[in-house]
């Protein structure tokens, strides 16, 4: 089992760059599907494991990706399949994404339930509701989707009786070459809504009122391939200005949009850390004792629930206790019982947290059952007596980009051991080569190692 070993007590100092967003990055991915002709070259493309996942998804139903050092290039002129398969669905929630294009583009889609997840039973129903509201027939059978449309899809007006991200993000999509004009009220509000319609406004599509409660599509007859470049990504600036925060040191997180970030910057600043954001960053310092604050995730822009972990840990080295509510999500306070085998004392009832601040944590051998939870672990860790060994990296692989570098290089005590089944493989790989290279090449003609596969990984 591969782990990350932490010693803290180091203030972190410096500077850290932000990657492009994960949330932004794979719904435009699976909006590429959408480009009739051209191809789609999407620049800031973080090196992540969801990003491989989807793109691995896009290349089996017959897209051509080209992988360069920090961009991706797709051709989706020729789709071969409507079918995206369970091995790949189930590894991440967001390859769901890939329905509403699909519908579009070929008017069917078999697609296996994602399921529900550490955080929650986080249903589809609202993205469901939608299709059928645009003339989707939906059918269930052997734990997937399969769902057609008779000629194209119709514009409809559509109210989602949650803001969510994702369903607002797929009826986007499916809308933007429908007949006539499509409606979503109550729609999600998140910054990567506005990158996707952005994107898909480049594509050529009338998309109106992205980043407001309703968004007006209006159906166009095709799209075309666009450049872009993602977004930074919110969360993980977030997640570096609290281990700045946590570790009593000084960082400049290069990249940060302040207006992403409001909530997360008023609660850090009504605790009392030092905040300064310009164009093209934020600086957080800590000069003086945390005060203890409550808070409660909401969809955007309210407090982000992506974030609630990680401020969780900086809550416990605040004076006095803090109330949190998660209202997103039903079981995000997986980290918690993680926290606690390192000194932290905080108790859940429901959906609310009382964290106890001034803790004095120590290190202890923990694990992270969700991304953002081993990023709230590492960030308890930086501000820990001893040594802190995390596992469950998987989680943290799927958002951060090198999370030990980068902190690394802001002088945290960390490194990351590999275990020793990937000590072997990484040998065995170095020797062996691949038994079936997908279709993706670099912009040299070179294939892509991240997209293929190895007898040690099929
Ligand atoms: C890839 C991506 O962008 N992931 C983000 C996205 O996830 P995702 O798009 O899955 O989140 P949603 O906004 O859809 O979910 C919000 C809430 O709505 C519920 N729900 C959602 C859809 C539906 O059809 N029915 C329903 O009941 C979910 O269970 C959850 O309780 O937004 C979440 C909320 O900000 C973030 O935590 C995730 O990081
Ligand atoms: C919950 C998250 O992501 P996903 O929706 O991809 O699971 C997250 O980014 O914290």
């Amino acid at each position: 089992m591969s782990k990350i070993i932490v010693r803290g007590g180091r203030p972190l100092q410096g500077v850290v760059r932000v990657h492009g967003a994960k949330n932004s990055v794979l719904p435009i991915l699976a909006a590429a599907l959408l480009a009739e002709e051209g191809s789609c070259v999407i620049h800031d493309v973080p090196a992540l494991d969801d990003v491989n996942n989807i793109l691995q998804v896009l290349t089996v139903l017959g897209v051509q990706a080209e992988r360069g050092d920090n961009f991706v290039e797709l051709q989706s002129g020729k789709l071969v399949s409507y079918e995206a398969p369970y091995e790949l669905v189930r590894k991440m929630r967001a390859s769901f994404l890939v329905m509403g294009p699909l519908l579009a583009r070929l008017g069917k889609v078999r697609i296996s339930l994602p399921g529900g997840c550490a955080i929650g039973t986080r249903p589809i129903d609202q993205h469901l509701k939608g299709f059928e509201a645009m003339g989707a027939e939906i059918g269930f059978g052997q734990g997937a989707i399969e769902a057609t449309v008779n000629g194209k899809l119709r514009g409809a007006r559509i109210y989602l009786d949650i803001a969510s991200v994702g369903a607002t993000e797929n009826i986007m999509m499916a809308a933007a070459t429908a007949d006539g004009t499509t409606l979503i009220e109550n729609a999600a509000k998140e910054p990567e809504i506005v990158d996707l319609a952005n994107f898909l406004n480049a594509m050529g599509a009338k998309v109106r009122g992205a980043g407001t409660g309703v968004i007006r599509i209006e159906g166009v007859e095709r799209l075309h391939g666009v450049e872009h470049h993602v977004i930074p990504d919110r969360v993980e600036a977030g997640t570096y200005m609290i281990a700045a925060a946590i570790t009593g040191g000084d960082v400049y997180v290069e990249g940060a949009i302040r207006d992403h970030l409001g909530p997360v910057v008023a609660k850090m600043e009504e605790m009392g850390v030092v905040i300064d954001a310009d164009e093209n960053g934020i600086r957080v310092r800590v000069d003086r004792p945390l005060r203890a604050v409550d808070l409660k995730t909401l969809p955007y822009p309210g407090f982000p629930t992506d974030m609630q972990a990680q401020m969780m840990a900086l809550l416990l080295k605040a004076e006095g206790t803090s109330i949190v509510t998660e209202t997103v999500f039903e079981n995000r306070y997986m980290h918690v019982p993680e926290l606690a085998k390192m000194g932290a004392e905080i108790k859940v009832d429901g959906r609310t947290a009382v964290v106890s601040g001034n803790a004095r944590l120590t290190g202890a051998n923990v694990c992270s059952t969700d991304l953002r939870a081993g990023a709230a672990l590492i960030c308890a860790a930086l501000a820990a007596d001893g040594a802190t060994e995390v596992t469950g990296l998987h989680h943290i692989d799927r958002g951060y980009v090198d999370i030990v570098g980068k902190l690394a290089a802001l002088g945290a005590d960390i490194l990351r051991a590999p275990s020793p089944e990937e000590v072997l493989a990484e040998a065995e790989h170095a020797q062996m080569p691949p038994v079936v290279a997908l279709p993706a090449k670099d912009r040299a003609g070179s294939e892509v190692p991240i997209l293929k596969v190895q007898p040690t990984l099929a």
